[in-house]
């Protein structure tokens, strides 16, 4: 069955490429604050809750689903946020086109695409070769924030990230915990919650 695409029509929508390489963000929000990143927003419940407790950050939410930027923005919409926009956009095409180097202030990663069977692995968005890129596009003392249910997939990146140059884990001596207070939970966190798994929360700083 063919999904039908959704046309959306929202003020905090954008096309990336109406935009500048690299975007100007401060243009765009109007302001000059710090400039925060969701990868994989899917339906925006975590961008909302996250954008509401910190007016004084811009945020970025992207995913390439439709439907998913289509349900954000209404979320966004719904609740008057001025400070996010949503662009539907691959995460490293997305970041190398549109992000200037050292100017993000926090990344967050939720639950991404596990692919579980072994010769899916390298399709896997978090790696060690995803972390030497995006470290460059992060401001000094930027969060690092990646969550997932898949046990495999936690203990690999939180393996993995002491290796990187460049960060400081900021849950030391932990490589990872199961509850992050004041971390805001998605919706595939709370579904998978519900089924009795564990989500893995890695949470590192660009030092
Ligand atoms: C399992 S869902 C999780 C959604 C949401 N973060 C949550 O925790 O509820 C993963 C989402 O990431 C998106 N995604 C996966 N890889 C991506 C990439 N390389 N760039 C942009 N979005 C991506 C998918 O389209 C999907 O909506």
């Amino acid at each position: 069955m063919t999904q039908s695409f959704i046309h959306i029509e929202s003020p905090n929508y954008l096309k990336a490429e109406t935009l500048g390489s690299p975007a100007d963000w401060a243009g765009v929000f109007g302001n000059n604050r710090p400039l925060a990143l969701e990868i994989g927003c899917g339906i925006g419940d975590f961008m909302v809750k996250t954008s509401l407790d910190a007016p004084e950050t811009n945020f970025i939410a992207i995913d390439y689903y439709n439907k998913g930027c289509y349900k954000t923005c209404r979320r966004i919409d719904r609740h008057g946020l001025s400070n996010v926009r949503v662009l539907r956009e691959e995460a490293r095409q997305f970041i190398t086109e549109r992000i200037a180097k050292g100017s993000l202030s926090a990344v967050y990663i939720n639950c991404p695409d596990p692919w579980p069977k072994k010769k899916h692995r390298k399709r896997r968005l978090v790696n060690r070769q995803f972390m030497e890129f995006l470290r460059d596009y992060l401001a000094p003392g930027a969060d690092f924030y990646f969550a997932t249910d898949f046990d495999d997939y936690g203990i690999d990146v939180a393996g993995m990230l002491p290796g990187v140059e460049g960060f400081e884990n900021r849950l030391a001596p932990d490589l990872y915990v199961h509850d992050l207070p004041g971390y805001h939970l998605s919706k595939y966190m709370l579904k998978f919650m519900a089924e009795g798994k564990r989500i893995y929360f890695v949470h590192y700083k660009r030092i």
